[in-house]
């Protein structure tokens, strides 16, 4: 997969590709990451890439010109089509589905804006989708990017070794996930919960999911109504509730 990014900040961006599983994707070759800078597109002496809002108001707006440059050469750079991307507060709300639909094209172009925003014209003529990290303003795109870079590699074939497979990542099956525990056994007195430590893989498969459909159904109910529960599923929540009960 080969992942573009559009940003006035590249060193932040890169650095995604400096450790951990993005890393690791990198180095397998798994995943390509580049960066383009819009300041290396401008023509002015004082390499302009922002300017004030028409119809007034506070910040600045990123210019359509040294965008679209960086957007052609990025598009240029491979054979493969891309997806153009906008990372903004406008986008859709980013969530594992949607990060499934973003690892699974070839190419990505993610743009990183700055200060207020892009100019409305680079979005009507480049960005196919827009997306959102979450409800709130950050300084810059270059974030919502990373995180988008490093929710796509995980779900790359090979980043992940067996000793951290995404398999499991709760979001996969729209759980929230069941507690960890390692060692030692007993902290300030809170020991690990018996089953763990029985070897039972059975008991402990079943203890994890109970845990895992107890714990959605307590802080996210709103996961658990967009989920068809299995005849087992709704049993082990139903037992989990009357452990649980308030
Ligand atoms: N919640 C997010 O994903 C997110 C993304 C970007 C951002 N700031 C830069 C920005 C702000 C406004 C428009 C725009 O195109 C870019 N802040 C939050």
């Amino acid at each position: 997969m080969r992942i573009d990014v559009v940003t006035l900040f590249p060193d932040l961006v890169n650095c995604v590709a400096g450790c951990g599983i993005t890393g690791r994707a990198v180095e397998r070759g798994l995943l390509a990451l580049h960066c383009w800078n819009p300041r290396d597109y401008t023509e002015d002496r004082h390499r302009t890439v922002d300017d004030r809002p028409y119809g007034g108001g506070p910040g600045m707006v990123m210019k359509v010109e040294p965008l679209r440059r960086a957007v052609h050469d990025a598009r240029g750079a491979a054979q493969v089509p891309a997806t153009v991307v906008n990372l903004s507060p406008q986008g859709r709300r980013l969530d594992q589905a949607g990060v499934r639909h973003l690892a699974s094209r070839p190419r990505l172009i993610l743009i990183a804006g700055r200060y207020e925003g892009i100019d409305e014209r680079l979005v009507e003529l480049e960005v196919d989708e827009e997306w959102s990290i979450g409800d709130y303003i950050l300084s810059g795109g270059e974030l919502a990017a990373m995180v988008v870079i490093d929710a796509c590699a995980r779900l790359l074939p090979g980043a992940l070794g067996d000793e951290d497979s995404a398999e499991q990542d709760s979001f996969t099956d729209g759980l929230l996930d069941c507690p960890h525990y390692t060692r030692p056994e007993v902290i300030e007195g809170l020991a690990v919960p018996q089953v763990l430590l029985g070897g039972h893989h059975g008991e402990i498969e079943r203890w994890r999911r109970k845990q895992a459909l107890g714990r959605t159904w307590e802080r996210r109910p709103d996961l658990l109504e967009k989920l068809e529960l299995s005849e087992a599923d709704e049993r082990l929540l139903e037992e989990y509730r009357r452990e649980h009960a308030p």
